[in-house]
């Protein structure tokens, strides 16, 4: 049996790799076309599939239409984020003052994806030393819905400069439903070719190379194959 009896076909691989490298956070380039049942519903249960730690399942997924509940979200984002620009000074300030940094009203549907900690009972297995895995399962499936979101030409945009005490009371959420990441999901007039912070001169990406350390923290990859296969960007966009 050959090693890659596993792998997907040429075509399918291709499919994936293309979700991941053009998935983009959208704010800007909502449409108000709605998202079809049928799509929203194969995009929850692309999120559903995530990997948890005991299988746990710590996500439920609460699906906002309604115009009132988004201005309340949207009004504590104007919150938020006045104190966020504060944050930064000089040019960094007025840049980020630039950004659009959410599409609550402008995307269809907004989607609230959170962690019941006490699903399961107390003891989970697998959490019982780092108790964050459970917030770590939800992030999968957050990425999940994103790549599958891509694949089906919808974008999602995650606003994360909310007060999660705030939010939860505005969604009613019980006292254990932790919000871990609030999306906004619409189709799009396009998808930018690469991060919109990027583009617009807040952050590049970082070289890969630089962030792949041997064995231990701080020795770099020596030259040799898996360091040149690395700095080899084009094996990544187009996989064999
Ligand atoms: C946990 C978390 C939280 C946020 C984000 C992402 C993640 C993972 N991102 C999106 C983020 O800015 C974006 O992913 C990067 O800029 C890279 O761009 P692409 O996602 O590749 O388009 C994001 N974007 C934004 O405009 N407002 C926000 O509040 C947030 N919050």
């Amino acid at each position: 049996m050959s090693t890659s009896d596993n792998r997907f076909s040429a075509s399918e691989r291709h499919g994936l790799y293309r979700a991941i490298r053009e998935r983009r956070d959208v704010r800007s380039q909502f449409l108000p076309d709605p998202i079809p049942p049928a799509v929203l519903a194969r995009l929850l249960q692309a999120a559903h599939h995530a990997p948890s730690v005991g299988f746990m399942q710590p996500w439920d997924f609460v699906v906002i239409e309604s115009r009132e509940v988004r201005e309340a979200v949207r009004a504590i984002f104007e919150r938020e984020n006045e104190k966020a620009a504060e944050r930064f000074s000089g040019d960094k300030g007025v840049l980020y003052r630039r950004l659009k940094l959410e599409g609550i009203l402008e995307s269809p549907v907004n989607l609230c994806i959170t962690c019941d900690r006490s699903r399961g009972g107390p003891h989970v297995l697998g959490r019982n030393t780092i108790l964050e895995t459970d917030l770590f399962s939800v992030c999968l499936a957050v990425q999940n819905l994103w790549l599958a979101a891509r694949a089906e030409g919808v974008g999602v945009g995650w606003v994360s400069i909310l007060d999660q005490g705030e939010l939860a009371k505005t969604l009613q959420l019980p006292q254990e439903v932790y919000p871990v990441a609030y999306l906004c999901l619409g189709y799009v007039s396009e998808f930018l070719s690469r991060p919109e912070l990027e583009a617009k001169g807040w952050r590049a990406r970082l070289p890969l190379h630089e962030l792949v350390h041997r064995d231990v923290w701080g020795q770099p990859l020596e030259a040799g194959p898996l360091e040149t296969a690395i700095r080899d960007k084009g094996a990544f966009d187009k996989p064999s």
